[in-house]
């Protein structure tokens, strides 16, 4: 089978969260499948950027192609470069001046237009290429008026009509509702404008359309797939889920145990292992000198983020003043809304050798957290799957969550009496049972037989992509079988 993967962010080329890194992972675990698989992404400004960082170089392969049916005179270009690691996998770079000439990847003079415009010079580019594609996977709203495209106005289409799409919602949170007029801009065909199409309350809601018309829809974890199909976690779109609830799956993320291996990952002080655990301290007091915390053996909690709603910081908020009670050392790395950014801020003035708050986006910062913290915070109010906590667990740092979505699928509370579990946590989104949990946690720290099962625990966690990558292949025949 060959797949047309489409995003908008995909690691290493161009980055903002979790997406970028299952679009750069997922894709060298297929093709250990046997499937042969391509991306497709904008050619944004990073691209370049990261271009020496990374290694990788880039070709032109076609130029000036026209999309007939979108209100625009707007041409795009195709460049291509290979994915790093992988044997054979292509990247083409939707490449097009006016919609992606911006120095972050979500930023552009029209955001819809933007998405509008990639999606549908995807289509055009698939039927240019010699490859014969079975799969188009399709990524979160930006992507997906892909499946609306196959299933209109090139449905009768003989290459494109063939190709069966698949749709992953990495986070419903977010969906692309625009003014209606942006259908026309599309040249999307009025009837779709209706309560069975992508109209949402006045609008037009690009998740919807995919969600109504790929052929097989999944999640990024079976909990989050059960929850986004009621009200509380549904984002107004539980019913139209429901709808599709036959075709729609939960596949839990993994994570690239290539990259992300504390035993030769170059972006950390000292590499370590199981057995070599010890050197992880050597890691935190480096990481303390680094950011001029005081070099001392204090359980240090780390945060990595989007500091965005999402990720459960009004509670946090509720609580950092009585967790600064304790000692510890307090590590945050996040970009986000401005109220949570000042939140952290103060903190920082307030204790300045308990907290580093590091209010920038740094990958290579970001793994030092990662190897050297004792434990990791993420509190989310709701979460598809997470990677923090997975990246945590690998390297022997033990989460502190909530148990929604994927941190309930992949985190497990620690039994003092077994000794079985790899984390900590609390169900309720309320700030009590969050303090609870971090004290738990602070608590076995001190109890060395305790926090090493734990760590041991954490380490052994089986996170890989190998098993979520046959799940996604058996996907991808559910998917090829409804347009045979
Ligand atoms: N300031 C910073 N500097 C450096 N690195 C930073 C950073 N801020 C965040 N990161 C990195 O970005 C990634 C965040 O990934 P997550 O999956 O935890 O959340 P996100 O909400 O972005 O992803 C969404 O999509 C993913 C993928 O499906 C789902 O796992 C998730 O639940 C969903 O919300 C991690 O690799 C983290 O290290």
């Amino acid at each position: 089978m060959r797949i047309a993967m489409v995003s908008y962010e995909v690691y290493p080329f161009a980055k903002v969260g979790g997406l970028a890194d299952v679009v750069g992972a997922l894709p060298k675990y297929l093709e250990k499948q046997g499937m042969a698989v391509d991306i497709f992404m904008p050619y944004h400004k990073k691209v370049d950027e990261n271009s020496s960082k990374f290694g990788y170089t880039i070709e032109k392969v076609s130029e000036g192609i026209s999309i007939p049916h979108l209100l625009t005179e707007e041409k795009f270009d195709i460049y291509r470069t290979r994915l790093p690691g992988s044997k054979n996998v292509n990247v083409f770079l939707i490449a097009n001046g006016y919609y992606f000439s911006a120095d972050e990847v979500y930023q552009g003079p029209d955001l819809a237009e933007q998405a509008i415009f990639f999606s549908a010079a995807v289509l055009e580019a698939i039927k240019k290429l010699d490859f014969h594609y079975d799969i188009i996977h399709v990524n979160d709203w930006q992507t997906s008026l892909i499946p609306v495209y196959l299933k209109s106005i090139y449905k009768n289409d003989e290459k494109l009509s063939k190709i069966a799409s698949v749709l992953t919602i990495h986070n419903l949170g977010y969906q692309g509702i625009f003014e209606p007029s942006y259908m026309k801009f599309a040249g999307l065909p009025d009837y779709l404008f209706s309560i069975d199409g992508i109209e949402f309350y006045g609008n037009i809601n690009f998740l919807k359309g995919g969600i109504l018309f790929a052929d097989v829809i999944n999640t990024v974890s079976p909990t989050y797939a059960r929850e986004i199909q009621t009200k509380e976690y549904g984002e107004k779109l539980d019913g139209v889920l429901r709808v599709r609830s036959a075709d729609l799956y939960g596949i839990l993320n993994g994570i690239d145990y290539e990259e992300y291996n504390p035993e030769t990952d170059k972006r950390i002080y000292v590499n370590y292992n199981l057995d070599t655990i010890e050197k992880k301290k050597e890691n935190k007091k480096l990481l303390q000198r680094e950011l001029g915390l005081p070099e001392r053996d204090v359980p240090m909690i780390g945060m990595i983020n989007r500091l965005v709603d999402q990720k459960g910081l009004d509670i946090m908020a509720e609580i950092m003043d009585y967790v600064s009670l304790f000692d510890i050392q307090f590590v945050l790395l996040g970009t986000g809304e401005e109220k949570y950014e000042n939140m952290f801020k103060k903190l920082g003035e307030r204790y300045p050798e308990k907290y580093s708050i590091n209010l920038k986006f740094d990958v290579v910062l970001a793994q030092k957290i990662y190897a050297s913290a004792d434990m990791f915070l993420m509190p989310s109010r709701y979460e598809p799957c997470g990677l923090g906590q997975m990246y945590s667990l690998r390297y022997g740092t033990i989460p502190i969550v909530r148990y929604t979505g994927g941190l309930a699928d992949t985190v497990k509370e620690y039994n003092p009496e077994t000794k079985e579990g790899n984390g900590f946590g609390f169900e309720n989104y309320d700030s009590a049972y969050l303090l609870k949990a971090v004290a738990k946690a602070l608590y076995y720290y001190n109890e060395k037989e305790h926090w090493t099962a734990l760590i041991k625990n954490a380490m052994t966690t089986d996170l890989s992509w190998d098993n979520s990558a046959k799940e996604y292949v058996k996907l991808y025949q559910r998917a090829k079988s409804k347009i045979q």
